[in-house]
């Protein structure tokens, strides 16, 4: 059967690295760590299903975490799952459940109802699990894959699950909605629950939905221990349930206290304390010694995170007044040098990528002081996308499609796409507003440099921000700082060349100035423009005083020049009447959230889904 490009690829990625092998322990592992020595089928999966990953996904080896994975889910344990971003956590969780499911005696049936549950995060995740699902799921067309997922028309939903869906993905509040609501959601056969990405659905404010959702499907330990369970259980259909994520955190913990049942814990090695009472220890009598010494079934604690070891990670510090110019500079400079490759910036909010995709989709340049408006040219040739929480659903997935697709493009985005997203060839991340909690940089760095492909990722920090870097070091991330003064020098200086003294000041930087003159320009010469900016200024400020604990001794807002922030949304001022509506909508909200007992993460997190 023929093979995709994308797929090609990975069979080459994977090429490469079955060439330099080292052994660690009793398993041969390539040197990044990344591939294991053995087949798939010598995991115990079904020669069939080992094809289909061949042909459909041009997988020839499994990465180490599948490696290790596989055999402990078909072995029916509950397992707790933590391995670097980018090295195949989805396989190693949907293999193992087809596996199952294609092999019962009696061939199961779409009236049988949903025998696997995938919770994520994101709609976007929703949808590219599913695509994988999809392929991997060719040979065994009566194992139904579907999704649920807020966005969605309900009704075309319910239509669905009365049809029957045997693996179902979905977003936590769309299948608490459909729990409660759907009476033909047959879910008595139940088997898999898996949380992927368990930690950021949490994170969302999710904690009170899952915690719904398990009762209802009577899958807490709690009432896993109590009798009058209304969910039918025998021995056929014992609940496994499966916990994943790049980054682990207390609530994971709490999480997996009350939903795993003697788990194994894989890629927690050196990551754990003692043991406490509601997790159960691996019953020696099930695992052989091997086992023991590979998996611990102590609680993790937070340590470092697993980055991507081929991954270049840098900071560049930037005044606040210069960050938009510098932006723009830097990326004209990888665009410049690399004409093929695909690049995604991180910003705060939804205006602020809302401003910048219309800042970039527009904004036309000249070095050259004599050029006529009429030939200035596009200040960066890419193609250009946002992606964010607000757009309207359609908009989002025809963006995540095409972004994928792209072979050269930019990608503007805020948090929704730092999970679980795997866009092909990302050669750089850019964290233009902080990220906040450490865990958020190790997800938006980890959209590039997947499966041992080469990344660079870049972080801007402001002068007063700078202690953040020994926050990462805490958790064992550290950054060198990126040349800035060199990648400005090369830019020709609008028609001063080397007369021109060059300043160690970025601000005072010749390009720089001219470039921002020319942003300013731009802004007020174009009303719906200036509007932009006004609203990106304003939730920016916002979304800056939403750090939490020690990070709100480093992000300080009094620490802000507001004309500052201002200029770094190309206003020459920053208007009192921005302010003004700052202070009444931050009352608004501080009013509405006291009213309602939400905090502001879940609010966030509405929207997102
Ligand atoms: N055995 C394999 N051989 C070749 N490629 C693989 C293999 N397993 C996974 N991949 C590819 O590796 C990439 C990363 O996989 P995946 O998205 O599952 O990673 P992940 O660990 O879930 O990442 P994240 O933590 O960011 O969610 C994908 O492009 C996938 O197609």
């Amino acid at each position: 059967m023929g093979m995709k490009k994308s797929e090609k690829g990975s069979k080459q990625v994977m090429e490469n690295k079955k060439n330099e092998k080292k052994d660690v322990g009793n398993a041969t592992i390539g040197n990044d760590g990344i591939f294991a020595s053995c087949s798939f089928s010598s995991l115990g999966l079904h020669p069939s299903l080992c094809d289909e990953l061949r042909e459909k996904l041009g997988f020839e080896v499994p990465t180490l975490v599948q490696a290790q994975a596989i055999p402990v889910i078909l072995a029916g344990r509950h397992a707790l799952i933590n391995a670097a971003t980018g090295t195949g956590k989805t396989v190693a969780y949907l293999a193992p459940l087809i596996h199952h499911l294609q092999n019962y005696d009696t061939r199961i049936q779409r009236s049988d109802g949903t025998f696997a549950l995938v919770l994520v995060p994101t709609r976007e995740l929703c949808l590219q699990v599913y695509e994988i699902l999809q392929k991997l799921l060719h040979r065994f067309h009566w194992i139904v894959p579907g999704y649920v997922m807020g966005g969605e028309n309900r009704s075309k939903e319910k239509a669905r699950l009365r049809k029957g869906i045997s693996i179902l993905i979905a977003t936590p509040g769309r299948l608490l909605d459909h729990l409660k609501n759907t009476s033909s959601f047959l879910y008595t056969k139940l088997r898999w629950i898996i949380f992927d990405e368990a930690d950021r659905i949490l994170e969302l404010g999710f904690g009170k939905d899952i915690q719904e959702i398990l009762d209802l499907l009577g899958s807490t330990k709690a009432a896993n221990d109590n009798e009058e369970n209304t969910v039918p259980r025998n021995s056929k259909f014992q609940r496994q349930n499966l916990l994943l994520s790049a980054t682990l955190n207390d609530k994971v913990n709490h999480l997996a206290k009350i939903s795993l049942q003697n788990p194994v814990m894989i890629g927690l090695e050196g990551k754990t304390r003692e043991p406490v009472s509601t997790i159960e220890s691996v019953d020696p009598s099930e695992s052989d010694e091997d086992d023991e010494v590979k998996y611990s079934s102590k609680i993790p604690t937070v340590g470092d995170y697993k980055i991507p070891t081929q991954l270049i990670q840098r900071y560049v510090k930037v005044p606040c007044g210069s960050r938009l110019a510098v932006l723009l500079s830097i990326l004209k400079h990888l665009f410049e040098r690399d004409t093929s490759q695909k690049v995604v910036v991180f910003f705060s909010t939804c205006d602020a990528v809302d401003f910048h995709y219309s800042l970039l989709s527009e904004f036309h340049f000249s070095t050259d002081a004599q050029t006529k408006e009429g030939v200035r040219k596009m200040f960066l040739g890419c193609r250009t996308f946002r992606l964010h929480g607000n757009m309207e659903h359609e908009d989002r997935r025809s963006t995540f499609q095409a972004f994928k697709t792209e072979k050269s493009a930019l990608l503007l985005s805020t948090d929704v796409s730092a999970r679980g997203l795997d866009f092909p060839k990302v050669r750089c991340i850019i964290q233009y507003d902080s990220p906040g909690e450490a865990t958020e940089y190790v997800h938006r760095v980890g959209r590039t440099a997947r499966l041992g492909e080469r990344g660079e990722s870049l972080l801007f920090l402001q002068p007063a921000e700078i202690d953040y870097l020994q926050d990462l070091e805490k958790h064992g991330v550290s950054l060198t700082e990126y040349p800035l003064p060199k990648v400005l020098d090369n830019f020709p200086l609008y028609g001063q060349n080397k007369l021109v003294k060059k300043s160690v000041f970025i601000d005072l930087h010749p390009w720089i100035l001219c470039l921002q003159k020319a942003l300013e320009s731009f802004i007020i010469s174009k009303p719906k423009m200036d509007e932009l900016a006004r609203k990106g200024f304003c939730s920016w400020v916002r979304a800056y005083t939403a750090h939490r604990g020690e990070l709100k001794r480093i992000f300080m807002i009094k620490k802000l020049h507001l004309g500052h922030v201002a200029k770094s949304f190309a206003l020459k001022q920053q208007p009192s009447l921005v302010g003004q509506s700052f202070q009444k909508q931050n009352k608004k909200r501080k009013r509405f959230e006291k009213k309602s007992g939400l905090s502001k993460k879940r609010k966030v997190a509405r929207v997102k889904e």
